[in-house]
């Protein structure tokens, strides 16, 4: 397993470094088509303007094959809607087919749509030796209840779930989501983790160094082939 901290300025500078790596690993894969799980929450936000004003014609975006990590149960014009937030910030201004967007349909049943997305996955995304999809990358946050996808610690037996799917409930709101379980993100070929602001700099000393109560944070337990943090200086406080 490979493991790797960047620490960036500021949070626009994580969003930089990432998509320049992101650029350069698309030019490194050989398949025609990728598939990339996205995250929610703020942080990727600046990613998505900045793929949609620096990289539109940059990278050969009919190639990648776009789905998400997590999706909260709203309709996709919600301000809530993972999907929504990426759609405004980035799949309306760059050129990208809507077969290659497979959004979670937060508007459906949960459990109807956990299944449908679980098929969507299997019938897109390649299947590895054990019979779980493998992304070729997920992107993912940490909450700072160390959280990650919809993976949060009342519910951490998802990381360990057979399913592809689950639907989870947020601690708080209670809002219904459906997440990618543990061992998918843990099959992932890659995975990186975008994470800012100093609220987070206690729980990711933890998840990164194996101190504390790192055990008890679903983000610890995210540990795939290939593994890579970027993080900014607030988030890095603790490290
Ligand atoms: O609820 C969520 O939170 C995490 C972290 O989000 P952030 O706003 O702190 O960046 C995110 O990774 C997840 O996809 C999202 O649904």
């Amino acid at each position: 397993m490979s493991i790797e901290t960047k620490t960036l300025a500021d949070p626009s500078s994580v969003a930089a470094a990432f998509a320049a790596d992101f650029a350069a690993w698309v030019e490194t894969q050989g398949q025609d088509k990728i598939t990339v799980a996205l995250s929610g929450g703020s942080t990727p936000k600046m990613l998505f303007e900045l793929w949609a004003s620096e990289y539109a014609d940059k990278i050969d975006w009919s190639r990648i094959h776009f789905f998400w990590g997590d999706e909260r149960c709203v309709d996709p014009d919600d301000s809530e809607s993972n999907y929504g937030v990426a759609k405004t910030l980035f799949f309306d201004k760059i050129q990208i087919a809507e077969d290659n967007v497979h959004r979670v349909h937060g508007e459906s049943d949960p459990d109807d749509e956990r299944l449908r997305y679980e098929n969507e996955i299997y019938n897109h995304v390649e299947i590895d030796e054990n019979a779980i999809p493998q992304f070729d990358l997920v992107i993912l946050g940490m909450g700072t209840d160390g959280h990650t996808a919809s993976i949060f610690p009342h519910q951490s037996q998802f990381l360990k779930s057979v399913q592809v799917c689950e639907v989870a409930i947020h601690p708080e709101t209670a809002q219904k989501r459906i997440t990618l379980t543990g061992p998918v993100l843990n099959g992932a070929k890659k995975v990186a983790f975008l994470i800012t602001g100093e609220e987070k700099a206690d729980v990711l000393a933890q998840v990164i160094n194996k101190t504390g109560e790192f055990e008890s944070f679903p983000a610890s337990h995210i540990e795939p082939e290939n593994l890579t943090f970027y993080v900014d200086q607030a988030a890095a406080k603790s490290l």
